[in-house]
């Protein structure tokens, strides 16, 4: 049996297509079930759905066989362990700094508001700037317009999110799309399926590019 971790949205739509060139087809619509797991086509595979942050955990800790997951959220969770095949080229954006437009930059300690607090210590302490990393959990745009922050890292597609909120896009932190990731146990016990799998998946991103 493999075990493939998704997230409900931009990323279950954008690989459900993938995996249908497997033959794998959710056998009830992931987005409207209650299910979190949900049984496929393919008597050998079965799809549990978790939250997009969540996906590196449920594979590295072998819940999950395989996964489908953000380069944000996987620069963010730091895995050394987790093999990472295959880049989808799905659901890509930026991972950026912002700040409201024409404000300089406070001179002493930046406070940045950002989920990926991880990845902001480590972006600032590179460039040997103080920071004080405020952890939030979303709506990240609101904390420079209402004082609680200087600047936030938050990923960027159109850049339309900023501007509704007065922010412009600053620095590129990293391009992002999301990866295959595979368990490191399950790919040695389970080599064969899997690169029968990581196989398929390359030859659909390829013709579908
Ligand atoms: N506006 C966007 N355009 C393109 N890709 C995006 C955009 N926003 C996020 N992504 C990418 O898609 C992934 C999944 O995003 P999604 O919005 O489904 O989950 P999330 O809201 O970030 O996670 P959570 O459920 O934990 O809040 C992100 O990790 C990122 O890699
Ligand atoms: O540059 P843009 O095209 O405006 O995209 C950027 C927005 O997309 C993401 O939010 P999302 O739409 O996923 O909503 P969320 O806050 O629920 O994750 C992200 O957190 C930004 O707010």
């Amino acid at each position: 049996m493999l075990t493939i971790a998704l997230s409900k949205g931009r990323i279950l739509d954008d690989t459900l297509p993938l995996l249908e060139q497997a033959g794998i087809v959710p056998t009830e619509n992931p987005e409207k079930s209650r299910k979190l797991i949900i049984p496929t086509t393919r008597d050998d595979v079965r799809l549990l759905i978790v939250r997009a942050t969540d996906v590196p955990t449920y594979v590295e800790l072998g819940a999950a066989d395989v996964g489908v997951a953000g380069k944000d959220v996987l620069l963010e969770y730091g895995s050394h362990s987790l093999y990472e095949p295959l880049d989808l080229q799905i659901a890509k954006c930026k991972l950026m700094t912002a700040g409201p437009v024409g404000v300089p930059e406070p001179r002493g300690r930046l406070r940045v508001a950002t989920k990926f607090v991880n990845v902001a210590r480590r972006y600032y302490a590179e460039q040997g700037r103080q920071v004080e990393v405020i952890k939030l959990y979303g709506s990240m745009e609101l904390a420079p317009l209402v004082g609680l922050a200087d600047k936030i890292i938050d990923v960027v597609d159109t850049g339309n999110t900023l501007r509704a909120n007065g922010l412009e896009p600053q620095e590129i932190i990293a391009h992002i799309s999301s990866r295959l990731i595979v368990n490191r146990a399950s790919m040695k016990m389970k080599h064969a399926e899997l690169k029968l799998l990581i196989d398929t998946l390359e030859q659909a991103v390829e013709t579908r590019c």
